[in-house]
Parts: structure tokens; C-alpha cells; sequence
């Protein structure tokens, strides 16, 4: 710990800094000075190890250093990025008056205090997906969350009940911050801020929008049914006013939308299927990376929110179907549609930085684009109706200010406003006017080296400039000697003198003035602007969602047409049949010379539920049970789906349970994750459900493995209007059709050749004959000598009985020796109650004893 005070009385510009940190103690404080934002004390201390920047001092106090470090400015965001994600909070201190040379520092505020929640520039930012602030209060086992997206101005708000639906919500979110009452403990690995409990209230939230939105309509926001979503939404918009200080006329007004329920997918189950990334951690084997034909990045986040939240209200499914239809079938206005939209910047995310002032021109030019193209986009989409009837309609209005903006912003601005040149000339005379005085400067300091040269003859005589001594004359020493009287001396160097004449000096004054006036104007141009881009923020904000709505949507008819996609019928009733089922990751990932073979689905809620799928490893089980969830989860979404042909019962639920990798990091065993994921599939299955079983039990001994896949796939088989695919390497389950009408068996096929197998991935409705693993393990490479044995060790197991009987050996295969171990069992349970029963003396016993016992036997009996 750095001391910060002492016996040394600090500078009036570190009693300045002091203040505004005690102010802000819990952040690392970026103070500005000059073109760097500086660091002292401790946090000078951690700053300099987390972004491995040289660690200086500056002044003592106490008689000690005080350590220092520090960021130019201009590369200030890579930094803040660092800092953030190492789990800090960066309050930024700017100077708030030009430096007048007078006594005591300028004045210092702190503009914002930046977290991971409520990051907004572009460079921070993964532009395909959502990084949302998120509060949660709870009052007892019911919860509300309010979300809010600060780079796009989008909310969330959701209710429920119970600690797993939480998580579950929380998971899908994914917050990049969590605001929490002092004394809420969420077990979550997401950073946590605390606005201040009184902020958790339903009033302070009618406080909070009247303030900010002027709302006084507090009915019209459904949030008076919704009091725990309520107090949420207060708790972010105070901590939002806290961090931004400054206007949010960008967010959009925090409405309480009721949804239908919607399909819920757990997020094991959202891992095991790939839907992110594939197992092992690589985007590019996730389902989002093969569906993501999106050519905005407001379009790449909508996908990601409609993939994430599957439909189960049919009526609005089958709205996004015929857009997709309709596109589908029209590919020259697709083609447009998406060369248009190729020109639409993160129009979301520029105008939240023009309206949080955070923008750079860059930003402003890149909205003026996207508002000038909206035009093209909905003239192509005219006449539609459905869908796009709305989309195109959030899309029109916004030409007068597109058009102000183009008129404004010049093609190719640079990067940042602090040089100007950034308004087009001949958007506003006096601007002009006071441009070309600075630029006829260019001239006459030209003309005037030209005159010096002349009169002095001194030919290396030059005109310089720098920020510190202005404008002045440079001489080589050798030919210094010889400036005329008139030349007054303003610095020596080691090789040349520096001078400043009468004439350069009054010329400097007029050319800076102008300069600066220049500045001046185009500033307060630009804050124009940007007070009007504020006034149409809810309009742009509407046109944005809209190119995004347009965008998914020609992103699905374009995978329709270009991936053969067919449109499926989900409907109300139970029936499942897939024609030509691919799975839509394996298929882009094989190459020409290994087509992907397409499978067959036909299943029924009630009267074919439960498909015992066995074959050998690597046949393609996992590939066709998940293709089966993909095609069933995409169908929810509005996407066609990778088939010939694809009826679909609405679905509600899905479930997984795939052999995953061992969570060791969460101090979990493979077999623990196999019966958690077990568990939930078991204790919350409903109605509609598609569960996927791939591998059970084996991660324990076969029996107690056999036992537990046994009686789970009976339990599956019970449910009524569940579907199950449950995929295993126990061939004993084949048996289960037999009894089960609802059940039946199929397997992947593979053929032998040459002592080899040939795998078909094709999927038939038999049971597999016998596993291959070992000619399996013979493809990966075994010894042969181990595969030898194996094959030895394969045979004593499969006729142990036979071999016991021919060589007086126990030798006994696998159900004989569960038989066995039964019958034993049963024999030692009957022996004890014999015992107990011989024991009772029958005529010394009270009625209610000879009842107490009775119980007891019947128990045991039961156990
Ligand atoms: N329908 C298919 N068409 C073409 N190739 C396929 C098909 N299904 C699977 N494959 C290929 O076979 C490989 C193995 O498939 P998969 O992992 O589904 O087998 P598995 O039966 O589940 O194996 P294991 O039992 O060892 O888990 C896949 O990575 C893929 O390359």
C-alpha cells in the first residue's frame, strides 16, 4: 500500500487528484493531463502491472515517491480494455477548461466511470453478440431480471421462480456485469456491482424514467404487474447514471413485454449440442459459425437472440416462415437485399456513442451511410406484407436527417476531432470562412520563407513550427552568425538557432486565432448534429432493429437456397418425420470427397417415442441424435431446416445428455456430470419434451452403468409425450422394444471387408448385431497384439457360461453373472426373515406389536 499523505504538503494539483479518487475509490481514476491520462499511487502501482507500462513517480509525499504511470490518450481504449477485463472499474478524469496559464490546476471531472457492463466503443466490443447489464432482485424463491444492452439501447425484462430457471435465464443473458442488492450472493463467475440497495424499488424506477424519459405513463410500460422486474430496472438505471453521467435518450423505454414461454433448453444442454462452440472449445464447430450468413452486425446479434430463444407460439413462427418464404423464393431481391445491407454499418452501437458523446467522427459518418441507404433497403422490400410491412415501415421517415448528415459529414473523415476537418465545406460559410484564412496561411508562410531567403541569403533558412514556441525562423549555427538585427534569438540547439521576427509573430497570432476559431465553430457544428441525431435516437434505434429483422431474415433464405434448407411444418399435433435429415455443422465440415450421408427420422409423440439407437463408436450416433435436436431447435426459430422434407411437433423443451468432458475445474467427475445432467433431464421433464441420451453410465462399473441406463431408459419410455433418442453401447437394452411398443430399436450400419469395417453412417430400424469396438480400436491403431487378446478376452466373456461348463471354471459372461449375484441376494433377504419369523413368540405379543412388526416385514419385503 502506497502512502498518500504525510508531513510534505501536496501540490494543489494533488490535493486535486486526491479528492476526485476519494471520490471514486473503488475505481482505478484515469486523470487527465495533457495528451496522456495519468495514474498515481496504488493504482499507478497495479495499472503498471496489468498493462506492463513503465512505473515513474512524480512530487513525494511523505517524504516518499509518489509512483506514477500513465496512457496517451489517444490509445487510451486498448488500455481501458486490459484494465476492465482484468476486473477493474476505470473512473476518467478529463480537464473541463482549456489550460489558461494561470495559477492552480484546471478543472477535473470525472465523465465516466467505465465497467464491463457498460462498455460502448467498437474496438471493445464483439460485434456478433450481446454483452448486457443485468440486475437481479429476488424476494423469496421469485426473481426479477432487467437487462439492458448500453451499446444498443435494448432492454430485457423477465420474471420467474426458482434458483435453476434463474441460472438458467442468467446463462442465456450472459451478462458482462451483474448488479446485485448488498446482501444477494449469486454463485456466478460474472463481475458484481452493488448500485445501493434503495435503488432495488419500484418508485425509484418511476423516478428514474420520469428523469431521464420523461415518463409519467406508468401504466403503459406493463411494469406495475411486474414489481420484482421493476425494482430491477431501477437499479440499472441508477447505476447507469452513476457510470455515464450523461443523458440515455439512446435506450429504449424498458417495456414489460409478456412472452409466451418460449422453448427452454437448458445450458448443458445449449453446450452439448454444439450451439456456441464445438466441445473441445473451437467457435468454428459451433452451430452459430455455419448459420451466421448475416451481413450486418445488428443482424449477426439478432440471429444469435432468435437461435437462443426458440418460439413455441405457432401463429408468429409461421409470420417468420412466409418472410423467409417469401425471400426464399425471389433471389433477386435477396441478392439486392444483402449487397445493400453489405453497405450497413453497427448503426446501434454509433448512435449510442453519438448520443453518450463518446463518438468519433468515424462514427458519425458511418450512421450518416447506414441512413442513407435505408432507402434502397425498404424500396426493395415494398408491397410486402407480413413481417416486413413493419420492418419497412420502422425504416422510412429518417431521409431529411439522413440527408442533413451527408450534407454535413465529409466521405473520409479522420479519426478524431481534435485537428477538425471533419464538416464538409460548404455546409456552413463562416466555418468556411475562417478555414481558408487558416489554409491561406499555408501561403503566405511559403511566400515569407521566400522573402527571408531572399533578404538574408541564407539558403537553408527555414520556417518552422512547433506547439511549444509557435512558429519561428531555424538557421543552421554555422550561418546564425549572419541573421540580420532584427531576428531576436528564442532558443539555441545543438546544431541550430532558433529566431522569431515582429512579422512572424503577428502573423502567428492571426493564423492561430483563426485556426482555433475554426475549431471552435466545427465543434459546436458537430454538437448540432449530434443534439439532432439525439431528437430521431428512439426512430434510428427502430430502423436498426428493423435492418436487423431484414437481415436474419435473408440470412435464413439465403442457408434455404444455398445449403438446401426446406421449410418445415411444425405444428400442433405429435407426428415427427424427417425426409433426408443432415446435421448442419458435419455436413459444411466434410469435404467433397465424403458426402454427408442424410438419415431418416420417424418418431411419434405417442405411439413411437423412444428410440433405442445402437451401433459401433464413431458409426455416427452423436452426429444423427443431434442433428434430430438441431433440426427440431431450428424449426422454433424460424429457420429452415437441413432436410427434404420436415414435419415437427411443437416442441418445449429439449434435453441432453452427452458424454461431455470432465468438469474437473468444478471439482466434478465425469460420472457426477452424467447423473447431474441425468437428474435434470428426469426431474423436469414435460410434456413436448426431446430428450437426447447419448451414453449413460459409463463412467462407472458396467453393472452399476447398466443398471442405472436401464432403468433410465424405462422411465423415459413411461413418460408420456416425451421423445426420446437414447443412444448406447449396451446391447443388453435392444431388449427393451420387446415389452415396450412405444420403444423400438435402430443402428448405425457399417459393413466388414477384409477384416476391416466400413462405416455407412446410415441409419436403419433394427438393432445392431454386435459393437465393433474392437475393430474400431484396431482402426486407431492398437498393438495387434493387444487387439489379439482383446479379441480372446471378447470370446471367454461372451460364452463364459459354455467355457465354465467345459472346464469346471467360473468363468461367466455378463448377465449370468447378474443373475447370479440377484438370486444370491434374494436367497440372504428370505433367510433373514425366515430367521425373524421363527424368532416371535407369538403369544407374548400386544396386537399393536404384532402390527408394528407386520410393517416391518412387509417393508423389508418391499425393499
Ligand atoms: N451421416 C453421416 N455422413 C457422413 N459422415 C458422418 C455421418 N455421421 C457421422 N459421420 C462422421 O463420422 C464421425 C463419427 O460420428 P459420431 O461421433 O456421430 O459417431 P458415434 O457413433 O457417436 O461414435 P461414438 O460412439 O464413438 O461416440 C463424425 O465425426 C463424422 O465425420
Amino acid at each position: 500500500m502506497v502512502k498518500k499523505t504525510g508531513a510534505t504538503a501536496h501540490t494543489p494539483m494533488m490535493q486535486q487528484y486526491l479528492k476526485i479518487k476519494s471520490e471514486y475509490s473503488d475505481c482505478l481514476l484515469f486523470y487527465r493531463m495533457g495528451d496522456f491520462y495519468e495514474m498515481f499511487f496504488d493504482d499507478a502501482v497495479d495499472a503498471s502491472k496489468i498493462l506492463d507500462i513503465t512505473l515513474t513517480k512524480r512530487g513525494k509525499a511523505g517524504g516518499d515517491d509518489i509512483p506514477m504511470a500513465g496512457v496517451p490518450w489517444h490509445q487510451a481504449e486498448g488500455y481501458l480494455a486490459r484494465l476492465v477485463a482484468a476486473g477493474k472499474r476505470v473512473a476518467v478524469c478529463e480537464q473541463m477548461e482549456a489550460p489558461d496559464g494561470s495559477k492552480g490546476p484546471v478543472r477535473r471531472d470525472v465523465v465516466r466511470v467505465v465497467t464491463s457492463g457498460t462498455i460502448t466503443e467498437a474496438s471493445l466490443l464483439d460485434h456478433s453478440r450481446s454483452a448486457p447489464l443485468v440486475a437481479c432482485y429476488r424476494q423469496g424463491e421469485k426473481w426479477g431480471l432487467a437487462a439492458v444492452e448500453l451499446s444498443c439501447g435494448h432492454w430485457r425484462l423477465l420474471e420467474g421462480e426458482g434458483q435453476m430457471m434463474l441460472d438458467e435465464q442468467l446463462a442465456v443473458l450472459a451478462p458482462a456485469e451483474l448488479l446485485l442488492p448488498t446482501a444477494e450472493e449469486l454463485q456466478v463467475d460474472i463481475p458484481v456491482s452493488r448500485p445501493g440497495d434503495w435503488s432495488f424499488s419500484s418508485s425509484v424506477t418511476q423516478e428514474q424514467l420520469q428523469q431521464h424519459f420523461g415518463v409519467t405513463d406508468w401504466l403503459s410500460l406493463n411494469l406495475d404487474k411486474h414489481e420484482l422486474a421493476s425494482a430491477a430496472v431501477g437499479a440499472v438505471l441508477v447505476y447507469l447514471g452513476q457510470t455515464q453521467k450523461c443523458a440515455l435518450e439512446h435506450l429504449s423505454l424498458p417495456v414489460f413485454v409478456e412472452r409466451s414461454q418460449g422453448m427452454a433448453i437448458d445450458m448443458r444442454s445449449r453446450r452439448n449440442l454444439e450451439l456456441y462452440c464445438s466441445l473441445n472449445g473451437d467457435p468454428k464447430g459451433g452451430l452459430i459459425h455455419v448459420l451466421d450468413e448475416t451481413k450486418t452486425p445488428m443482424g449477426a446479434r439478432l440471429l444469435r437472440e432468435w437461435i437462443d430463444h426458440p418460439l413455441t407460439d405457432l401463429g408468429r413462427l409461421n409470420d417468420r416462415q412466409d418472410a423467409v418464404q417469401s425471400l426464399t423464393d425471389d433471389s433477386d431481391t435477396l441478392s439486392a437485399l444483402r449487397n445493400a445491407l453489405g453497405g450497413v454499418r453497427d448503426m446501434e452501437r454509433m448512435l449510442t456513442r453519438i448520443v453518450l458523446s463518446r463518438a468519433s467522427p468515424r462514427d458519425f459518418r458511418g450512421l450518416t451511410e447506414a441512413l442513407v441507404a435505408l432507402p434502397d433497403l425498404y424500396k426493395l422490400l415494398a408491397d410486402r406484407t407480413g413481417l416486413f410491412a413493419d420492418m419497412t415501415q420502422a425504416m422510412q421517415g429518417l431521409e431529411p436527417i439522413a440527408d442533413e448528415l451527408d450534407g454535413a459529414i465529409i466521405e473520409m473523415p479522420p479519426q478524431v476531432f481534435r485537428d477538425g476537418g471533419v464538416i464538409r465545406a460548404g455546409f456552413d460559410a463562416e466555418l468556411d470562412r475562417l478555414r481558408s484564412l487558416a489554409k491561406d496561411a499555408g501561403d503566405w508562410l511559403n511566400d515569407y520563407e521566400k522573402r527571408e531567403r531572399e533578404r538574408t541569403g541564407l539558403a537553408n533558412l527555414r520556417v518552422k513550427y512547433n506547439k511549444v514556441f509557435g512558429y519561428f525562423i531555424e538557421i543552421s549555427k554555422v550561418q546564425a552568425k549572419d541573421a540580420p538585427s532584427d531576428y531576436v534569438r528564442k532558443q539555441t540547439l545543438v546544431n541550430a538557432e532558433r529566431f522569431i521576427t515582429d512579422e512572424l509573430h503577428q502573423f502567428e497570432s492571426e493564423i492561430l486565432g483563426a485556426r482555433d476559431a475554426a475549431l471552435a465553430r466545427e465543434e459546436g457544428l458537430v454538437e448540432a448534429i449530434r443534439k439532432q441525431i439525439c431528437a430521431h435516437a428512439s426512430a434510428i434505434q427502430q430502423a436498426a432493429r428493423a435492418v436487423a429483422g431484414v437481415d436474419v431474415i435473408s440470412c435464413f433464405s439465403h442457408l434455404a437456397r444455398s445449403c438446401h434448407y426446406v421449410r418445415p411444418d411444425v405444428h400442433s399435433g405429435r407426428n415427427l418425420k424427417l425426409v433426408g435429415g443432415r446435421h448442419p455443422v458435419v455436413e459444411k465440415h466434410l469435404g467433397s470427397d465424403e458426402p454427408f450421408v442424410a438419415n431418416d427420422t420417424h418418431m411419434d409423440l405417442k405411439s413411437r417415442r423412444f428410440m433405442l439407437l445402437t451401433g459401433p463408436n464413431m458409426g455416427g450416433k452423436s452426429t444423427y441424435m443431434r442433428q434430430v435436436a438441431w433440426i427440431v431447435w431450428l424449426a422454433h426459430t424460424g429457420c429452415f431446416v437441413p432436410a427434404d422434407e420436415a414435419r415437427i411437433p411443437l416442441t418445449k423443451r429439449i434435453f441432453t445428455r452427452v458424454g461431455a468432458g470432465d468438469e474437473l475445474t468444478s471439482g466434478r467427475s465425469t460420472f457426477m456430470v452424467e447423473m447431474m445432467e441425468t437428474a435434470t433431464i428426469l426431474n423436469q421433464l414435460e410434456p413436448r419434451s426431446l430428450v437426447i441420451v447419448d451414453e449413460i453410465g459409463r463412467g462407472t462399473s458396467t453393472w452399476d452403468g447398466l443398471a442405472i441406463a436401464w432403468s433410465v431408459a424405462e422411465r423415459l419410455i413411461e413418460s408420456k409425450d416425451v421423445m426420446t433418442l437414447f443412444a448406447t453401447h449396451y446391447h443388453e437394452l435392444t431388449e427393451l422394444p420387446d415389452d415396450n411398443e412405444v420403444a423400438f430399436n435402430a443402428s448405425v450400419t457399417v459393413r466388414e471387408w477384409n477384416g476391416s469395417v466400413i462405416f455407412m453412417h446410415q441409419v436403419i430400424e433394427d438393432a445392431a448385431d454386435q459393437s465393433y469396438g474392437i475393430a474400431v480400436a484396431q482402426l486407431a491403431g492398437l498393438p495387434r497384439e493387444v487387439i489379439k487378446r482383446a479379441r480372446e478376452h471378447l470370446f471367454r466373456l461372451e460364452h463364459g457360461s459354455e467355457l465354465a461348463a467345459e472346464t469346471g471354471k467360473p468363468q461367466l459372461g455378463l448377465f449370468a453373472v447378474a443373475e447370479k449375484r440377484q438370486q444370491e441376494n434374494d436367497l440372504e433377504r428370505l433367510k433373514r426373515l425366515e430367521q425373524r419369523l421363527v424368532s416371535i413368540d407369538v403369544e407374548s405379543m400386544r396386537p399393536l406389536d404384532a402390527l408394528t412388526l407386520l410393517d416391518e416385514l412387509k417393508n423389508e419385503v418391499e425393499q
